[in-house]
């Protein structure tokens, strides 16, 4: 048992949290989805990112964690380009999806929204039915056969594991929806039209305990389609559903490792602190 664990009181980590016997996760062997190379991001004269390096792995979950303010939504803006919204925001370095620079001007910003989904803190359905806010990304895409909108509205809403829930209600208002059906909503509408990467922006922190589960049991299924980012306050459920994590402090990436082994042997001193709560 190394220090960490010895001193570690905030963070409670269940021994199956991390997958029992699951051998540690290796980047240089993972097929790569997300790479940023040399990032850095301002918004007008302040840098919200320094010199970020980083390989998000495909089909896995990544967790980006550290103190508030440290840049984790920036950073995951990023990689949808979400900070193109923001005036004062410029970006130096590449950020690269499965090797092509998303910020080159041959890339279609819609496409790529397209192929890179996002997820936020609050669930923001649409003020339309639970079918239409699933279908709601297909007939954009000019799709309106009736056939094929119903199967991918069905498939979603398995897949996001609220299809039980809904099937008989499908014409209702979404705000009818408790606040964990309705991000799980969220998320089906999010994979209806395939992305690649789906991006989950502390997807949790408006639900409650039962609705967090589900969400979480959700994300670890989801893997196996799709390549998922989280970033989350809660350094439980990086522990519990993220294969590699991210520490982040002051705009700086400081240290990234299968989820396991940052939780349990952390190489950076800053990140031991972090987890073992004796940050600030
Ligand atoms: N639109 C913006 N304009 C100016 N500054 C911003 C903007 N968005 C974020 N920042 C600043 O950039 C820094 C990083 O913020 P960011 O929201 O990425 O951090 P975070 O780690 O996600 O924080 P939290 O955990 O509190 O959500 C902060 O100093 C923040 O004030």
């Amino acid at each position: 048992m190394n220090s960490t664990t010895q001193t570690s009181e905030p963070i409670k980590v269940s021994a199956g949290s991390f997958g029992q016997g699951r051998r540690r996760l290796d980047i240089e062997k993972e097929k790569i989805c997300i790479e940023a190379r040399n990032l850095d991001l301002y918004y007008g004269q302040d840098q919200a990112l320094k010199n970020v390096n980083l390989r998000i792995p495909h089909n896995r979950v990544t967790a980006f964690i550290g103190p508030s303010g440290c840049g984790k939504s920036t950073l995951l803006r990023c990689f949808n380009r979400m900070n193109d919204l923001i005036d004062t925001c410029r970006i130096e370095g590449e950020i690269l999806i499965d090797g092509q620079d998303i910020n080159s001007r041959e890339v279609d910003v819609a496409e790529h929204r397209r192929r890179v989904g996002m997820v936020f803190q609050k669930p923001n359905p649409f003020p339309k039915s639970i079918f239409e806010n699933v279908a709601y990304g297909l007939r954009l895409q000019g799709v309106n056969d009736k056939r094929r909108l119903a199967e991918v509205v069905e498939n979603s809403l398995r897949a996001a594991a609220l299809w039980d829930e809904v099937k008989d209600r499908l014409d209702d208002n979404a705000f009818g929806l408790s606040g964990g059906q309705q991000q799980r909503l969220v998320i089906a509408r999010a994979i209806a039209i395939e992305p690649e990467v789906v991006l989950l922006d502390e997807p949790c922190s408006a639900l409650d305990p039962i609705s967090t589960a589900k969400v979480e049991e959700l994300i670890i299924e989801l893997k196996e389609q799709y390549t998922i980012v989280i970033v989350t306050h809660n350094m439980q459920q990086a522990a519990r559903v993220s294969d590699f994590t991210a520490y982040m402090y002051m705009g700086e990436l400081i240290e990234f490792d299968d989820t396991a082994h940052l939780f349990t042997n952390p190489r950076k001193k800053a990140t031991e602190d972090y987890i073992t709560g004796r940050y600030g």
